[in-house]
């Protein structure tokens, strides 16, 4: 048969990334508790492709994919699989994103009663050869806000509303993040967590600390910032922040992105 993918193209483009997307396989996450979270990851694949090149092998993402499916995947692991796609595809650099829901177990403040809450979450990592990996994780957790100034107006009561706080943090070669310490770290930033069980002394709680915990969304996103740069083993990170106003049809944002400097 003739290997199409495999004759030389005239137009002297490399493509920066060609690949697979919308990769749909269960793959298993390492929990901090020590067990294994199985989870639908959404998955994107690709490498560089030179110029000379008409097309890359799209079968060979699927066979390497699938070789990992049902298997534990953290940093280290993305590291092989990447290492493992430059190989067989015969490449420069290789790309690698994980998109996938991870559950985490809440208390309910109050009654103890305990539920499980659903965040997304990001692996995103790349490799070149002969250069160590750039691994980023991404985590979006929600929250409840309180707005100050509706707080301080107001003869009674504050508008409040559910934001959604993400972050995206490259990891410090060698170092290692679980998601449970950074969505922890996250969810402390916020007027109140959100719980999906909770019963109504728990109610009470929640709307009481909410109220005595008031926050703007730049408030939100100020303090993430500062709970981040105590954050050891990471090198840069990206936060978003949004408010689904309860006031408004739009949302408050705010964005922020540093790189951290050591010693
Ligand atoms: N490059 C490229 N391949 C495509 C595209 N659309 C479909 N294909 C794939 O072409 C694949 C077959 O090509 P290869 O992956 O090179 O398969 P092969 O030559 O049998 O396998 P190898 O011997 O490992 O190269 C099929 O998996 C199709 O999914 C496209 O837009 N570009």
């Amino acid at each position: 048969m003739k290997d199409v993918q495999n004759t030389v193209d005239q137009r002297g483009i490399a493509i920066q990334k060609v690949g697979v997307s919308e990769v749909h396989l269960p793959f298993l996450i390492k929990t901090k508790a020590g067990a294994l979270q199985s989870v639908l990851a959404k998955i994107r694949l690709s490498v560089k492709l030179h110029q000379d090149y008409r097309g890359t092998h799209m079968s060979r993402f699927i066979e390497i994919l699938s070789e990992w499916s049902q298997k534990p995947v953290s940093s280290r692991e993305m590291e092989a699989i990447l290492h493992d796609t430059l190989g067989r595809l015969g490449a420069d650099k290789a790309y690698l994103e994980i998109r996938f829901k991870y559950f985490i177990e809440k208390v309910a403040p109050v009654s103890r009663l305990k539920s499980v809450l659903d965040y997304d979450c990001l692996f995103s990592a790349s490799l070149e050869k002969e250069q160590p990996i750039d691994f980023y994780m991404g985590v979006a957790v929600p929250f409840t806000s309180l707005c100050p100034c509706s707080k301080e107006i107001s003869a009674y009561g504050a508008h409040n509303q559910r934001g959604l706080m993400s972050v995206k943090l490259k990891q410090e070669s060698g170092k290692f993040i679980w998601i449970e310490d950074l969505v922890a770290l996250m969810e402390a930033q916020g007027s109140c967590p959100v719980y999906p069980l909770l019963k109504r002394e728990d109610e009470k709680f929640v709307t009481e600390r909410a109220y005595d915990n008031p926050k703007f969304v730049e408030d939100v996103l100020r303090d993430l910032v500062l709970a981040l740069r105590g954050l050891q083993g990471i090198a840069w990170f990206e936060v978003e922040c949004e408010n689904y106003e309860s006031i408004h049809n739009h949302s408050a944002y705010a964005s922020h992105t540093e790189t951290i400097k050591r010693g």
